[in-house]
């Protein structure tokens, strides 16, 4: 299968700034996330009025990856409104080690187009994973 360039997949990303239920913050991300098989799983942020329990769309992609039985992957693109590159929270950065290889690219953009293109360990360098459980 012809892989989707990086254009493809921002845009895919980009359409998932419309899903967000975002009532609380009103500030939607969307997330398109590659695997090695060439399919996409797209996320946007979902919100509660119990604050706390509102999820990401990075983690929202990887979830809905991951419960369909999807573990290998191979980029990441996540856009939001901000001024910069979008940057991902702590909790996201810590789900992206847990799932995937230091070195995958992940590519924050941002609704006036500006590009970031940084790796998982970029975004959490020394990260605590299954491989420090010896
Ligand atoms: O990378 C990010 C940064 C923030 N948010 C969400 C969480 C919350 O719904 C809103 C404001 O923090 O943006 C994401 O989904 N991804
Ligand atoms: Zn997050």
């Amino acid at each position: 299968m012809a892989k989707i360039s990086d254009e493809a997949l921002t845009i895919k990303a980009e359409r998932m700034l419309e899903a967000a239920y975002v009532p609380y913050s009103e500030f939607p991300v969307g997330a398109a996330l590659l695997t090695k098989e060439g399919e996409v799983y797209t996320g946007c942020n979902i919100e509660n009025a119990s604050y706390p329990l509102s999820i990401c769309a990075e983690r929202t992609a990887f979830f809905k990856a991951v419960s369909e039985g999807k573990f290998e992957f191979e980029k990441l693109v996540v856009t939001g409104g901000t001024e910069g590159p979008i940057s991902p929270c702590g909790a996201c950065r810590q789900v992206m080690a847990e799932f995937c290889d230091p070195d995958m690219p992940v590519i924050l953009t941002n609704t006036h187009g500006h590009v970031y293109e940084t790796t998982v360990a970029g975004l959490l360098p020394g990260a605590f994973t299954n491989k420090d459980m010896v």
